[in-house]
């Protein structure tokens, strides 16, 4: 696989903090509409966990290859169990997803494994292992793809590495390479988890608050990290959100839910006084913006 470099001599600058700092930020254009193929349809998806109440209602959407989406809306609204039952962490109860015009809900054993290493994840945690370096967690991304002995006794080819040197260093950490995770901050284990989830190869990165544990400087760059990862290698990224400041300017689409249904899906400009009501309800003192 090539590996693309992130040019980020002209939008970014080093500090002495190892933390990059996007001076045009505030200047930053509109995203602007694009119109892609569709990658994945979520159709008529239900979930309940228990009972009777219904986590998720009726929802549709389609996903465009190389979209920007991002999820938002109230704490509780159901955007962790979205996510989840986009590559079946969670099994929904009731509807259907194709992805590539495939019926994942149908999918076992070896297409199950494929399709989740199609579909990679990063978390609010991060979901490293501390006490192993970045290497080995950024390696760690392809375990989906060996058998049981391999995966035990750390077995990678030399081609393996080599994809693994190059895309933390298009992330900003190779100087960090053989330090603990544990040693790392929230922003720089973020970028291994981002590492981690490309390594896979993967054509959808799902994204759980991957910035709520961030300061705003580190949530910035992981943002625009995303931001490229979809632009350049057209992948598709679906991240949710607590902020929507944040995801009007990084995305191409905003979903935004509320109690289990979508209440909003158009362009972050579409966004009005009143559809942020409805989208947050009576919990609009829960928006936090920068
Ligand atoms: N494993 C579970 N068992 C039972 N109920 C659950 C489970 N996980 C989530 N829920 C419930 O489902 C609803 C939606 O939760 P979910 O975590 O998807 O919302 P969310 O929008 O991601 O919230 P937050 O922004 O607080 O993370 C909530 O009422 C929650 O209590």
């Amino acid at each position: 696989m090539s590996v693309k470099t992130l040019d980020r001599t002209d939008r970014a600058v080093e500090k002495e903090t190892d933390e990059v700092i996007f001076p045009f930020f505030e200047e930053a254009e509109k995203p602007k509409r694009r119109t892609l193929p569709t990658i994945m349809e979520i159709k008529s998806i239900d979930k309940s966990y228990t009972g009777n109440k219904r986590v998720l209602k009726d929802i549709s959407f389609n996903i465009g290859k190389g979209e920007l989406l991002s999820i938002i809306g109230p704490s509780g609204a159901g955007k962790s169990t979205l996510l989840r039952v986009i590559n079946r962490m969670i099994e929904p109860s009731g509807g259907a997803i194709h992805f590539e015009g495939q019926d994942t809900l149908a999918m076992r054993g070896r297409g199950l494994r494929r399709m989740r290493t199609d579909i990679g994840m990063i978390f609010q945690h991060y979901n490293l292992v501390d006490r192993l370096s970045v290497f080995e967690n950024v390696l760690h991304g392809l375990l989906g793809y060996k058998n049981s002995l391999q995966g035990i006794f750390s077995m990678y080819t030399e081609d393996e590495k080599r994809r693994a040197l190059d895309i933390i260093s298009e992330l900003g950490i190779g100087e960090h390479i053989y330090k603990r995770c544990d040693e790392l901050s929230g922003g720089q284990k973020q970028r291994v988890g981002i590492a981690r989830a490309l390594i896979q190869d993967p054509k959808i990165i799902l994204c759980d608050e991957p910035i709520a544990s961030l300061d705003p400087n580190a949530s910035r760059v992981i943002m625009e990290y995303l931001k490229r990862i979809s632009e350049e290698r057209g992948i598709t990224i679906i991240v949710n959100l607590h902020q929507l400041e944040v995801a009007r300017k990084y995305s191409d689409r905003i979903i935004g839910l509320n109690d289990g249904t979508v209440v909003f899906d158009d362009a972050p400009d579409a966004i009005t006084s009143e559809s942020v009501s409805r989208i947050y309800g009576s919990q609009l003192d829960e928006l936090i913006t920068e």
